[in-house]
C-alpha cells in the first residue's frame, strides 16, 4: 500500500522501531506510522487485518476507532470462513472482504519480515473463472482475475485492486471464491501441519517419500470435504498442490512452522480443524486429518 502511494498506519500490540522487509536480493525499510494505543487511532478507508486468526479477537479493540461507514475490512488470513469469523467482531453492517494470501513470509522479529515468495492476493468478485485460477501461481494471478480496474470502481474487490495498483502485489478477483478458498486451504492442509509437526521445512515434503504420501492422503481427504461443501475441486488439485510445494525453496517453511519455532500458538483449527469439522458436517471420513489435528492439539498443550 505504501508503494501504491497510500498513507499506512501499522496498528501493533508492541512498539516497532522500524519496519524492514527483506528479500533474497534486497533489504528495505518501509516508512509507516506505528500506533500501539487504539485510542490514538482514527477512522480509515481500509483496515487490512493480518493477525493470526486466534489473535483477531485480541485486535478487536482497534476496530471501534478505525471503522466508520466508509471502511472496508480486508481479512488477510488463511482458512475458508473469513467473513463468518470476523463479522461478529466488527460493527454491524461493516463491509468485510476475505482475502487469500499467496505471499510466503517469515517473521524474523518485531518489525522484521523475510519475504520468501509470492505476490498474489485473491478476493471475491469480478470475472476470474475457477479454471483459470487453477493455473495461477504464487506470483502470477489468472489473466481474467487480474483484468483492468475501472477508475470509478465501486465493488469492494475492484476497489481493493485499485488500492494496491502500483504496488508489487497483484490482486486477483474471482467469481467462485469458495472454490478459490478451498484451493488455498489445500496449500495449507498438507504443508502447514506436516512442517510444524516434523519441525522441518518444505524439503521434508519434497524429498521424503513417506511424508509425501501422507501429504497426498491429507489433500485427498480435504478435497472430498471441499467437494461436499460445494467447492469445484478435482483429483488434479492433489498434483497441482504438490507442484506448488515443489515450487518452494527447500528451506522455505510455513506460517505454522514459524509459529511453532517461536513457541507461539498455531492456527491448526483454521486449517486441519476446518477439514475435520466440515468432514463431520458432510459425513465425509477424514481419519488422517483427525489424527493430525489431535497431534496439533498436543503440540499446543500447555
Ligand atoms: N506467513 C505466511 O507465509 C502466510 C501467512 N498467511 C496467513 O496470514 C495471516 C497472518 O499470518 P502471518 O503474517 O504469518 O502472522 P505473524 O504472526 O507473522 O503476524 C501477525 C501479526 O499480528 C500481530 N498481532 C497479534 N495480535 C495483535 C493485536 N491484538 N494487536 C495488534 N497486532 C496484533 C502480531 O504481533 P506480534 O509481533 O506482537 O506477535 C504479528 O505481528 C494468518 O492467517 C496466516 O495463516 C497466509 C499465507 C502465507
Ligand atoms: C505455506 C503457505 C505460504 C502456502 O502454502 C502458507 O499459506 C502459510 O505458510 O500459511
Amino acid at each position: 500500500a505504501v508503494d501504491a502511494g497510500h498513507d499506512v498506519v501499522v496498528c501493533a500490540r508492541r512498539p516497532i522501531d522500524r519496519l524492514v522487509v527483506e528479500r533474497a536480493d534486497s533489504v528495505r525499510e518501509i516508512g509507516v506510522e506505528v500506533l500501539v494505543d487504539p485510542s490514538a487511532a482514527t477512522e480509515v478507508d481500509w483496515v487490512l487485518l493480518a493477525t493470526k486468526a486466534q489473535d483477531a479477537a485480541g485486535a478487536a479493540a482497534w476496530f471501534g476507532p478505525l471503522i466508520g461507514p466508509g471502511t472496508t475490512v480486508v481479512v488477510l488470513q488463511n482458512g475458508v470462513d473469513h467473513a463468518e469469523r470476523i463479522e461478529p467482531l466488527v460493527p454491524r453492517g461493516t463491509r468485510v472482504l476475505p482475502a487469500l494470501v499467496y505471499v510466503a513470509a517469515e517473521s524474523l522479529g518485531p518489525g522484521h519480515v523475510l519475504h520468501r515468495m509470492g505476490a498474489r492476493i485473491t478476493v471475491p468478485g469480478g470475472p476470474g473463472t475457477i479454471a483459470e485460477t487453477a493455473r495461477a501461481t504464487f506470483d502470477e494471478p489468472s489473466a481474467t482475475g487480474a483484468g483492468r480496474i475501472s477508475a470509478t470502481a465501486t465493488d469492494p474487490a475492484d476497489r481493493f485492486a485499485a488500492l494496491l495498483d502500483g504496488s508489487w502485489l497483484h490482486v486477483e478477483r474471482v467469481a467462485d471464491f469458495s472454490t478459490a478458498a478451498w484451493r488455498k486451504l489445500l496449500t495449507n492442509v498438507g504443508a502447514n501441519p506436516v512442517t510444524s509437526l516434523t519441525m522441518k521445512r518444505m524439503s521434508v515434503i519434497q524429498h521424503e517419500p513417506a511424508v509425501r504420501d501422507l501429504t497426498r492422503a491429507l489433500l485427498d481427504e480435504a478435497i472430498a470435504v471441499g467437494r461436499a461443501a460445494g467447492a469445484r475441486l478435482s483429483d488434479a488439485d492433489i498434483d497441482h498442490t504438490l507442484e506448488i510445494y515443489d515450487g518452494f525453496a527447500a528451506d522455505d517453511g510455513t506460517s505454522m512452522l514459524y509459529d511453532r519455532l517461536a513457541g507461539r500458538a498455531t492456527e491448526h483449527e483454521l486449517i486441519t480443524g476446518a477439514v475435520v469439522r466440515l468432514g463431520e458436517q458432510h459425513g465425509v471420513p477424514v481419519p488422517l486429518n483427525r489424527a493430525i489435528l489431535a497431534l496439533m492439539h498436543g503440540v499446543n498443550h500447555k
